[in-house]
């Protein structure tokens, strides 16, 4: 059944800005900022990665101490092993997200090793942040295929999502990570997991790089999800990942969720006018189809 309320989790600061150049430190703090006065209560602040690897996330503790914290905002961040979790409480992150994919070949392009491999690097973290009540989000990569691999059996998406949600992770985001995706198939992937992991558990992290992921979607949310990663102005991509845009526009979901009478709590005028701002520090105009249309 369709959801009333669909919460949104916001992904550009991290997904986003990882794959567009270098931003300046002061606008990553704003547009983080501008998404918490827009009604926005999940952001992705940063990721403690490798610098080596994604360069344009190596401040990422500086975003997290010049933020201004809402009470009520969760400020998460990407951490891979126990090195970026450490990184994460320093930061005082109120929450991390590990990620796993369904393909090897993505899994050893993205974080250079297996997915077994993975996993095993995920247990004591989650271990750690568990003792510490610290929510762990986990995210599979490539569920609707792989730039690397191509086609994924739905049953490898199921199986990883599983073994992550065992592990004790408290939500999962299923990636379609080259938003390669179509309506019939996302909804039957989608359908597939909640056989071992909860609908109210899953959350759909759809790139846009095809254009389908409004209709994929929009295809998901009779099933009952009810919690969606997006990227304000369609920021960004994924670093192994060619060619892969960024995720559905924060903007483009709001306005077609409020059109259908689901609400998310959002200032869509706030939202299109965080997005605006980003867009200029990138110097190219917004990705959001709804943001160009209200003539943000
Ligand atoms: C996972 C590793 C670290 C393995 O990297 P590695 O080279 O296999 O491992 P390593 O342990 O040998 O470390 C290599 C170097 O990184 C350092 N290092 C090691 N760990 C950290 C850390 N936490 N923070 C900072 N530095 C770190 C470590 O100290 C060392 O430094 P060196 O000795 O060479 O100077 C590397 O592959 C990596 O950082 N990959 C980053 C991948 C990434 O961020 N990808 C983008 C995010 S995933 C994504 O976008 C998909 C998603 C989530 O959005 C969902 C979807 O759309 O599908």
């Amino acid at each position: 059944m369709r959801p009333d309320k669909v919460s949104l989790f916001e992904v550009g600061p991290r997904d986003g800005l990882q794959n567009e150049k270098s931003v300046p430190l002061a606008d990553k703090i704003q547009l983080v900022n501008s998404l918490a006065d827009a009604g926005v209560k999940r952001i992705e602040t940063g990721s403690f990665v490798s610098p080596k690897w994604v360069p344009q996330m190596a401040d990422s503790s500086d975003v997290f101490a010049g933020v201004t914290r809402h009470a009520d905002v969760s400020y998460s961040a990407l951490t891979p092993n126990m090195r970026g979790l450490e990184a994460a409480l320093d930061a005082k992150a109120d929450e991390v997200a590990v990620f796993a994919a369904a393909s090897e070949g993505f899994s050893q392009r993205n974080i250079n090793c297996s997915i077994e491999e993975s996993i095993e690097r995920f247990i004591p973290l989650i271990e750690k942040a568990k003792s510490l009540n610290l929510p762990v989000r986990g995210y599979v990569s490539c569920t609707l295929g792989c730039p690397y691999d191509g086609e994924i059996p739905v049953s490898e998406v199921v199986r990883v999502s599983e073994v992550l949600y065992k592990l004790g992770v408290y939500e999962i985001s299923l990636g379609d990570t080259i938003g390669v995706g179509t309506p019939d198939k996302a909804r039957n992937m989608v359908q597939a997991v909640s056989a071992k992991v909860p609908m109210e558990k899953l959350a759909l992290h759809f790139h846009d790089t095809w254009g389908q992921a409004l209709a994929n979607i929009h295809a998901c949310l009779d099933l009952g999800v009810s919690t969606i990663d997006t990227s304000v102005a369609g920021l960004g991509g994924c670093p192994y990942a060619k060619g892969a845009s960024g995720n559905l526009a924060s903007e483009d979901l709001v306005y077609m969720l409020h059109g259908m009478g689901v609400e998310t709590g959002i200032d869509l005028q706030k939202l299109a006018a965080a997005g605006h701002k980003i867009s200029q520090a990138l110097g190219r105009p917004s990705g959001s189809k709804v943001a160009q249309a209200m003539g943000s």
